[in-house]
């Protein structure tokens, strides 16, 4: 499965993005309108917060939509649904009410800025040409049902491998995400790779200052499937020339919780019943 890269200065930029998110759950943006430079000042910044001792201060509570706001440390992580092994990961989410290390605000919150106006652009362009796939609850307005409150910024670390990790435990096992639309700016490392319908795992392409864009099982199931929420991960290094430090920022949109997805859901039971797959 190839995943298309749109450059979003081209015309057919919209009409692009809408074919490879129908046809694989996923697309790659050149020239988003975001700052690139910032992204990589946040990755290094963040990546000397992970390394410092400063985290412990910021442990992980729980928020009042049932995500956590904070530090999570690689022992407490995820287990991805049907894994048992958990990920080799350790993580910061941040919420609107997020305390963050004051070094790391400004950048976070300028970042978080541009991601929500780039969320509510592709949401409309969604909403525009898949509109007719979407129940009453959102067609005409997946743009403004996104929920900046119910939405969550993760900035992750995947450590260098130290050998003594568990048998098959990886960096990120596969998984969906749960959301609507995932914004993921191109990680400096690589190691992510999509599950094709064919059953092969393929890299997600991109340069740094792109952003990987993908639809959550929230837009799945409010899109009938006309929008997939595909299976992905992230592989541990292959060799020790590559074994580094690698960190990744997704901003993961929700709409507001009350919303009807589906005759079956509204967007707030929906992540529930996830949240509570994912805390064993
Ligand atoms: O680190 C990455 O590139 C992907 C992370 C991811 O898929 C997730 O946190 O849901
Ligand atoms: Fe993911």
């Amino acid at each position: 499965m190839t995943v298309a890269v749109v450059d979003m200065f081209s015309a057919e930029a919209e009409m692009a993005f809408v074919e490879t998110l129908r046809r694989t759950g996923f697309a790659v943006l050149r020239n988003p309108p975001l700052d690139a430079r910032r992204m990589l000042k946040m990755a290094d910044d963040w990546r000397d917060f992970f390394y410092g001792e400063e985290k412990w201060e910021y442990l992980a509570e729980e928020t009042p939509s049932g995500n956590t706001s904070g530090y999570i440390p690689p022992d407490v992580s995820e287990t991805a649904v049907g894994h048992d092994r958990k990920d080799l990961k350790e993580f910061f989410h941040i919420v609107p009410d997020t305390i963050l290390p004051a070094a790391l605000a400004d950048d976070a919150e300028a970042h978080l800025g541009e991601v929500q106006v780039l969320g509510r652009l592709l949401l409309g362009w969604l909403d525009i040409h898949m509109g007719s796939a979407l129940g009453p609850g959102l067609r005409g307005q997946l743009a403004e049902s996104l929920s900046p409150a119910d939405s969550l910024l993760r900035i992750l670390h995947y450590p260098p491998l130290t050998g003594d990790e568990p048998p098959g435990a990886v960096r990120a096992a596969a998984h969906e995400d749960i959301n609507l639309i995932t914004l993921l700016p191109v990680s400096s490392e690589p190691g992510l790779q999509v599950l094709g319908r064919d059953g092969q795992w393929t890299d997600v392409p991109g340069i740094p200052g792109d952003i990987i864009v993908n639809s959550g099982d929230m837009l799945q199931e409010a899109s009938r499937r006309q929008l997939p929420s595909t299976s992905h991960r992230v592989i541990n290094p292959p060799d020790a020339d590559s074994n580094l430090s690698r960190i990744s920022m997704p901003y993961f949109l929700a709409p507001d919780l009350d919303i009807q997805l589906s005759p079956q859901h509204t967007a707030g039971s929906y992540l529930r019943e996830r949240l509570d797959l994912l805390a064993r």
